[in-house]
């Protein structure tokens, strides 16, 4: 990574800085025939934090929080309607090429890649577009396909891949050019099991390994915590929460399920705080507090009864928002504005 190109005026604590951010659109409704009226849609409403480099952050919230819209700002795509924002040092839209070349970004529900060529040929074409030397190109080229198993891809034209593929061809292709900060929006949207633990594999190296600051928005409360030990969350435009995922969850009193496969039926499991909430046959269903520990839980029904399989489902997260707002009494903000 070039830490020499670090911009002066930006510090390592606060690489990305957002000091009371604003977006606002200008919308206009059909409300009658020949009437239309004009609104403003509030997207962003005053939002202050700051990223230190090298972190990893999850950045959550439900439907039409405001998530991409923020991402958006941050690669200078759109500009602020107020409020101050930086990434290294960096006005986004200010300075969009130039912020380019440090920042990737990949949209899980959209591909950054040519449809129509194999996708050795889209890295081609950002080996130049983004002027990056031969030896920098080779080298990261190299370490996406092993690491990202891209080797038998690469001559597959982009339309063949699978969704978990095409995902991780374009991963490789937010990295070619070495960026120091890497915004993905919904990485493993769509993706199976084996297909998400490759990515957030991955990420978890790419972040250990050349200190890559991470910012990921995500539905998949999984992902956050497996690669985040920090997570913010907005809503209607306003930043709800900020810390860690275990926090969250006691704001939010929320519950995670474990689901135990046992030998024969049962009567319901007796594993407080952990309680039956359905049962099918030999298979039982634990809700428990999603702060306390799976593991230790597992150890103590594992000892009493005759366990066969098991799984852990994490809470959704617009259910852990839900709960949140329903203890702290927020969360009712009007997002929409009549402009006139
Ligand atoms: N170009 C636009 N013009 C008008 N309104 C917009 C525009 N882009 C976003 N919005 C509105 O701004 C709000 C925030 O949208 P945004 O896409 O940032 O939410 P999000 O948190 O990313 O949602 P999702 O999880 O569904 O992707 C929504 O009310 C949306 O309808």
């Amino acid at each position: 990574m070039d830490n020499d190109l670090v911009d002066s005026d930006c510090t390592d604590t606060d690489f990305i800085e957002l000091d009371h951010v604003e977006k606002v659109f200008d919308v206009r409704k059909k409300t009658g025939f020949l009437r239309r009226e004009r609104r403003q849609v509030r997207a962003v409403d005053g939002i202050s934090f700051t990223v230190a480099r090298g972190e990893m952050v999850g950045y959550i919230g439900p439907n039409g929080a405001g998530k991409s819209t923020t991402i958006k700002m941050l690669t200078g795509i759109l500009t602020p309607s107020g409020g101050r924002l930086r990434v290294a040092g960096i006005d986004p839209s200010r300075e969009r090429t130039r912020l380019a070349h440090r920042i990737g970004v990949v949209f899980g529900q959209r591909t950054t890649l040519w449809w129509d060529l194999p996708l050795i040929d889209s890295y081609k074409l950002m080996h130049r577009m983004y002027r990056i030397p031969d030896a920098r190109y080779r080298e990261n080229l190299d370490r996406c396909v092993e690491l990202l198993e891209l080797g038998e891809l690469l001559d597959v034209p982009v339309r063949q891949l699978s969704l978990g593929q095409r995902m991780r061809g374009d991963i490789a292709a937010a990295l070619l050019h070495d960026p120091e900060v890497l915004y993905l929006d919904e990485p493993t949207i769509g993706l199976d099991v084996i297909s998400k633990a490759k990515v957030r594999g991955f990420l978890r190296e790419l972040n250990a390994e050349r200190g890559t600051t991470v910012l990921l928005t995500t539905h998949d409360l999984q992902d956050i915590e497996q690669l985040c030990s920090r997570v913010m969350v907005i809503d209607h435009g306003r930043l709800m929460y900020d810390g860690a995922l275990a926090g969250l969850h006691e704001v939010g009193e929320s519950e995670r399920t474990l689901v135990v496969d046992l030998e024969r039926e049962t009567a319901p499991i007796d594993a407080a705080p952990a309680r039956v909430v359905k049962v099918e046959g030999p298979r039982q269903w634990l809700a428990f507090p999603a702060g306390e520990s799976a593991a230790a839980l597992v150890a103590r029904i594992a000892a009493e009864y005759p366990l066969v399989d098991l799984s852990v489902r994490e809470p959704d997260i617009e259910a852990v928002i839900a709960k949140m707002y329903a203890g702290t009494g927020t969360g009712s903000g009007q997002a929409e504005k009549a402009a006139s």
